[in-house]
């Protein structure tokens, strides 16, 4: 029997075949559809109330998500998933809280798995659920959870945070089923990328919801809301929570069921996290910081500080002090791939400490975290409650220790014992203290970098605190400035001003208002964006205050532009000045300025100062040093006072004290008497010098004349006499005999006496011709004399010992 090919090569399928494999997909349907049958029946069934849920096997999961259960190893319930959990499954809105570190995740990812299963969802169905997180990382985290659990599900699922470009994200995002995403980038897409909706979303979840409901995510979450639709279930998980009604409209929840595993509990954080308190001056904050970690080196350490430039300035002071434990820094001021670097460094680091802002506060499930300082007090005790949240999860043990002002103390506790947090008061051992300041100080005195960011960090933490809500806790004039500006190494405290009936309300608007990194961009400096003072109509400005002026921008012209365009180029990827940094300062940030894929060179230019180049034109710019030659500062030089601090040659003069002096008519009244009277006592001194000068003068040039009139006298040689009589005086006469340097030869600077060639007087007429001109007849005199050489130890000054002399040489 023949067999027919076809052109792929492969033997046609026969009639039998065919139905064979359709008859098995259409069994395979049959039973799919059986199963599904099955679970909503035993879903419906569930009874909300039994106790007797305990493991995930007592729940009505599809075979896919109990697969992925089992293979991640997760067996006991939680109480949030035993609560949360069936009441999702049953399709009910849920607002759930529960304590930091309880499994919050996995109660939202499970009901989204289950839901699209359900619902038979396809890549052609289009986005089905999507999860809101307010940080990157976080987002990062759950889509980590998901594709552990759902990995023997069909679905696509997609992480949109940021980092690609929109157009590159936007390709995949048509194509996905299940998202996880910040909301400002959703947003972004759903109002800008064709072909993307969320017309069919049947969940929504909202991790750490007070957050992303909070001020600064309003706006954002509002707008994307309005492109959901109105039938789809939602759930919002935290670990700290209101039931505010006006978000729960906003969101439209329906009917939700509240589910919150803490409120009848003791506390509020987990009973195995040991909670301490230290109250250390606000001053000693760095010392008592760098001494725990001297004591804790063997341990996983995560340091909360309230802004990015604080984190900063930690950080690099105290990567040069080389504590003996490996220092990582987060902020949200740094890229995102860094972030993500950094956050999976300290991952899986055994033992390290991460200085952070409290991006990394909330969700975030660092592993085995041994301790949580907080340096600088919390805003509220809902930060408190998240930040120490980081360590002590799901089991493990862990201690938190809060640093205390004296002056914050009384308020935060009090803020604490309302949220029934058992928090301890411990001291610091006095020999374990340690002061690092000297090298602190020395440190910015030999880094300027180092310098300018303790003053940017101290400026930050000054403006945090005013901008604080709670007075009772945050009071600035409480706060010893100037003894903290000396503990960070600064020379000498920088001036804060804050502008008057300043946009509080909006800065508190921004996420985590003040004291977060992400409103880091609200905490400019007041000085340089201080608008300038309208002039009044009739106010005459001297040439002495627009002198001031221009000092001013002169001075700290270059510190300012610093500060600035520092805080400027912090996020621009683009900017030629982005590549100042240097690499091995922090080699992530730079990495992240490029989107992955892209090369990253490190130029070294000389002096060991390495630049991040991504780009030829780039590379190409920075090796010519004429372009570099504009991006090097003026070198700066420092002076001492007597207490050994470091002062720039010019400094600020404090504004009432400048006032105090008087007005600029008076300064430069009086300005202009000093100098007059100055100038009458140097003018009689100069006087009398001039005078003196002039006397010593002619009395040289006397005896000059003197000796000459001598030697021709004696009749040695007869002088070649210009013009004159013989009645005239011989003095005179000599005195228009050529002389030395008449010719130019001689000594130029005119106050000497004009020098006569050597005197042939005490010369052999052989030595004449040689000897003329070389010596010199004022100094000592040389001459030979028939093998005799007559020395003249003075000048003769008068004409008997011109005369005695130069007998007493024809003689000899
Ligand atoms: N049922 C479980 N069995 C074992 N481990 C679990 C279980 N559920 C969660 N975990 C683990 O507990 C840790 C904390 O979980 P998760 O991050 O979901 O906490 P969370 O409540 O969201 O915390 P936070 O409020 O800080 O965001 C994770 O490492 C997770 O793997």
């Amino acid at each position: 029997m023949a067999t027919r090919v076809s052109n792929s090569g492969r033997p046609p399928k026969s009639k039998g075949q065919k139905h064979g494999k359709q008859e098995i997909r259409q069994q395979k349907r049959k039973r799919e559809q059986e199963d599904l049958q099955s679970l909503e029946g035993r879903i419906s069934d569930l009874d909300l109330k039994s106790s007797e849920i305990k493991l995930f096997s007592d729940l009505p999961f599809s075979q896919p998500t109990t697969s992925g259960l089992k293979a991640s190893h997760f067996t006991t319930l939680t109480d949030i998933q035993a609560s949360a959990i069936p009441l999702a499954l049953k399709n009910n809105d849920i607002l759930g809280a529960a304590k930091t570190g309880s499994g919050k995740t996995l109660a939202f990812i499970l009901p989204v798995l289950e839901k699209l299963y359900r619902e038979q969802w396809t890549e052609f169905d289009g986005l089905g659920a999507l999860i809101i997180s307010p940080t990157r990382e976080l987002a990062v985290q759950i889509f980590e959870v998901l594709r552990k659990v759902g990995r023997y599900h069909a679905f696509s699922a997609g992480l949109v945070i940021g980092g690609k470009s929109l157009k590159e994200e936007a390709e995949r995002l048509t194509r996905m089923n299940i998202l996880v995403c910040t909301p400002g980038r959703m947003l972004q897409h759903l109002d800008q990328t064709a072909g993307f909706d969320a017309d069919n979303l049947q969940i929504l979840v909202l991790d750490e919801a007070d957050r992303i409901m909070d001020m600064g995510f309003q706006r954002d979450v509002d707008a994307l809301v309005e492109h959901l639709p109105k039938s789809r279930q939602t759930l919002m998980f935290s670990a700290t929570q209101s039931k505010k009604v006006s978000d729960l409209a906003r969101l439209s929840l329906k009917d939700p069921e509240y589910v919150s595993v803490h409120e009848s509990a003791a506390s509020s954080t987990p009973s195995n996290l040991q909670q301490h308190y230290i109250v250390t001056p606000l001053h000693e904050k760095i010392d008592t910081l760098y001494g725990f970690i001297k004591a804790n080196l063997k341990s996983k350490i995560v340091v909360f500080l309230s802004s990015g430039k604080q984190v900063r300035f930690v950080y690099e002071s105290f990567r040069h002090l080389q504590p003996g434990i490996p220092l990582l820094h987060l902020h949200g001021r740094q890229k995102q791939l860094a972030r993500l670097e950094i956050t999976s460094r300290f991952t899986s680091a055994k033992h390290s400490c991460l200085f952070a802002t409290d991006v990394v506060a909330r969700g975030i499930d660092f592993p085995a975290v041994d301790w949580v300082i907080q340096v600088d007090c919390p805003e509220d005790s809902d930060t408190y409650i998240h930040r120490v949240g980081r360590t002590a999860r799901y089991q493990s043990n862990g201690r938190a220790v809060l640093f205390l002002d004296p002056s914050e103390e009384a308020g935060m506790l009090q803020r604490l014992e309302q949220k029934k947090i058992p928090i301890q008061k411990v001291n610091v051992k006095e020999k374990k203290k340690q002061s690092i300041q000297n090298s602190l100080q020395n440190m910015c005195f030999q880094n300027p970098d180092l310098k300018y960011l303790g003053q940017k960090a101290f400026m930050s933490y000054a403006r945090a605190v005013h901008l604080q809500r709670d007075k009772e806790i945050f009071n600035l004039d409480k706060l010893d400035l100037d003894a903290y500006a000396a503990g960070m190494g600064l020379p000498g405290t920088p001036q804060i001003k804050f502008q008057k009936g300043e946009d509080i309300k909006r800065i508190k608007n921004a996420p985590r208002a003040g004291m977060s990194s992400d409103s880091e961009s609200d905490m400019d400096l007041d000085g340089p964006k201080e608008k300038p003072k309208k002039k009044k109509k009739d106010e005459v400005r001297t040439k002495y205050d627009k002198m001031f002026e221009r000092t001013n921008q002169d001075v700290f012209s270059s510190h300012y532009s610093k500060i600035v365009d520092d805080q400027d180029n912090d996020d621009s990827d683009d900017d030629f000045l982005a590549v100042k940094r240097r690499l091995n300062d922090d080699d992530l940030d730079a990495e992240s300025r490029k989107a992955p894929g892209t090369v990253i060179k490190a130029l070294d230019l000389g002096g060991g100062e390495s630049y991040v180049v991504d780009s030829k034109r780039r590379e190409k710019a920075l090796k010519s040093k004429k372009k570099m030659l504009k991006f090097r500062g003026n070198a700066s030089k420092l002076v001492y006072d007597d207490d050994g601090n470091a002062h720039e040659i010019y400094e600020l003069q404090d504004e009432d004290d400048f006032k105090q002096e008087g007005t600029a008519e008076e300064l430069r009244q009086r300005f202009l008497e000093d100098e007059t009277a100055r100038v009458r006592e140097a003018d009689v001194d100069d006087k009398a010098l001039a005078k003196q000068k002039k006397r010593e003068k002619r009395e040289k040039r006397k005896a000059a004349e003197r000796a000459e009139f001598g030697a021709l006298d004696s009749g040695d040689e007869a002088p070649q006499l210009i013009g004159g009589g013989d009645d005239e005086d011989p003095l005179a006469l000599l005195r228009s005999l050529p002389i030395a340097g008449e010719d130019g030869s001689g000594d130029e600077s005119g106050d000497e006496p004009p020098r006569k060639k050597a005197k042939k007087w005490f010369q052999q007429d052989s030595d004449v011709e040689s000897d003329a001109g070389k010596k010199s007849a004022k100094a000592k005199k040389k001459s030979k004399g028939k093998g005799k050489v007559f020395e003249v130890q003075e000048e003769p000054e008068t004409l008997e010992d011109l005369e005695a002399l130069a007998t007493g040489l024809l003689d000899g």
